[in-house]
């Protein structure tokens, strides 16, 4: 029965979740649900709570009140983090580590992995993580040796690796070319396929306009406003309302 329960749960919700950072109380309340296969994108202000927000859900700050279920199961209880992927904020991400690509992706296999060398679907799940990147060929590269835009390709495939039912993300297109923006795309494009939840926060929806079921803004630690799929695709499809334009114009669907 509970689970039943579990199964049906979303992938996440949080009502009325507060937390603060030392003394700041920066999360007054936030209300959020992301439901299987949903994905959903935090929007707001420098400074709203979007990066304490996903913190909070990966663990990483602990919320002072509030609820929050991971899967039906509160965060206190919530011990299957292999469920969960997460890509932190570029800045927050070692860098300087000599390791090649394939070495941090497998990173991603970790919880997965009992004991032992990694087997064959682990190797084969870092391959094909690697391939929706876009990084096959830089495989045996030092991610020393990448750019900035790579380098973020490289902490989206250790978490796409670990074959996450909810993927959270930390401003996953800063400081992204729009080539390497649209690899993500299509790469998120993939995973959301295969009914993987999505929680990521962005400052534009850029090529991933078409991905987004709901964005959430933030404001001040609080919820301010929530929109649906119908006006995000008139937002990305029509930034500049123009009544000659086509309805479409390919570039973003
Ligand atoms: N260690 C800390 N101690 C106290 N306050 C902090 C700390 N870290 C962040 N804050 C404050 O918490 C608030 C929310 O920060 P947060 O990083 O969650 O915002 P954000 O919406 O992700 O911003 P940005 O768009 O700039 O990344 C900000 O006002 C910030 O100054």
């Amino acid at each position: 029965m509970a689970d039943e329960q579990t199964t049906a749960a979303p992938a996440l919700s949080l009502r009325g979740v507060t937390a603060s950072l030392g003394a700041r109380q920066v999360l007054r309340g936030i209300d959020l649900t992301v439901a299987r296969g949903e994905v959903v994108a935090l929007l707001g202000a420098n400074g709203s709570g979007k990066s304490t927000t996903v913190r909070t859900v990966v663990g990483q700050v602990q919320p002072t009140g509030g609820e929050l279920e991971l899967f039906g199961t509160p965060l206190r209880r919530f011990r299957d983090w292999r469920r969960v992927g997460y890509v932190p904020q570029r800045s927050t991400a070692a860098a300087g580590v000599p390791a090649t690509v394939r070495e941090v992706v497998s990173a991603g296999r970790l919880a997965r992995r009992r004991f032992g060398p990694l087997g064959r679907a682990d190797r084969e799940a870092v391959r094909r993580a690697l391939e929706l990147v876009g990084l096959a060929d830089r495989a045996r590269d030092s991610v020393n040796a990448l750019s900035g835009g790579q380098h973020q390709r490289v902490l989206i495939a250790r978490a796409l690796a670990g074959g996450p039912e909810l993927l959270v993300m930390d401003e996953p297109l800063a400081g992204v070319d729009l080539v390497s923006q649209r690899v993500l795309a299509d790469a998120l494009r993939e995973q959301t396929a295969r009914g993987t939840s999505v929680l990521l926060v962005l400052h534009e929806l850029g090529p991933l306009a078409p991905l987004i079921d709901r964005t959430v803004v933030l404001h001040d630690g609080r919820v301010e406003r929530v929109d649906g799929t119908t006006h995000l695709h008139d937002q990305a499809c029509h930034p500049h309302p123009d009544p000659s334009a086509p309805a479409r114009t390919g570039l973003l669907t």
